[in-house]
């Protein structure tokens, strides 16, 4: 197991750089208005117990770069290393997703889409897609296939969120929306979660215009 102090400076490194690149693709898309959004990556060895990640500085502009735009974290989203610099503020929800799951990266947006919809299917407290081909890239291959995408409640205590993570993972579903907030969709790796990520609001926007022309 990685001790978060054995950790190489390359590992680090690659995992900041890794960061930075697909925080710039993000930002790009315009998925990270008004300082929103965040993004972690985990680095080292993984035990539900004991893991390392490299995660987004809380408040930063998410479309440019300086020299402080990360920091690791432990298991419990403490800092592995002196700093000034405050951890996201939803580090809490991060943690919980690596520990449920085992990912390797995680994204999180805020969008016009993502927060309509989450709106539209609070009550029944799950959005639903069915058959829409780009359910593939979560490696769902059935035809027609349906799925469930929950969405939790955006309270302001982010711990109480976290607890709700574990029973809210739907098995194959990549991702949880929080009502009126934003998207979490995670991967084996950064390659995934942005596809995932992609897929995510794809279908949000699908889900959306399609609720549109059935009124
Ligand atoms: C500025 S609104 C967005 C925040 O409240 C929060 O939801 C968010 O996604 C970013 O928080 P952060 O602490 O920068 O990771
Ligand atoms: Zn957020």
């Amino acid at each position: 197991m990685t001790n978060p102090a054995e950790l190489r400076l390359e590992d680090k490194q690659q995992a900041f750089a890794e960061l930075r690149e697909i925080k710039t693709t993000l930002a790009n898309k315009g998925w990270f208005p008004a300082t929103s959004g965040n993004l972690s990556i985990r680095v080292g060895d993984f035990a539900p117990d004991q893991f390392t990640f490299a995660i987004s500085a809380s408040g930063k502009d998410k479309s440019v770069h300086t020299p402080s735009d990360f920091l690791l974290v432990n298991e419990e989203g403490k800092p592995t290393e002196v700093t000034w610099l405050k951890p996201s503020a939803e580090t809490l929800i991060h943690k919980e997703i690596y520990r449920l799951t085992g990912c390797g990266a995680i994204l999180h947006v805020h969008t016009v889409f993502n927060n309509i919809v989450s709106e539209l299917f609070w009550e029944r407290k799950s959005i639903p897609v069915d058959g829409v081909e780009l359910i593939k890239a979560f490696n769902i291959w059935d035809e027609e296939a349906h799925i469930e995408i929950p969405i939790l409640p955006n309270y302001a205590d982010i711990p109480r969120i976290a607890e709700l993570v574990e029973g809210a993972i739907v098995p194959k579903v990549p991702g949880i929306m929080l009502r009126k907030h934003g998207i979490y969709a995670w991967g084996a790796n950064c390659f995934e979660a942005k596809r995932n990520l992609e897929a995510f609001e794809f279908l949000f926007e699908y889900v959306y215009r399609m609720e549109l022309l059935k009124k």
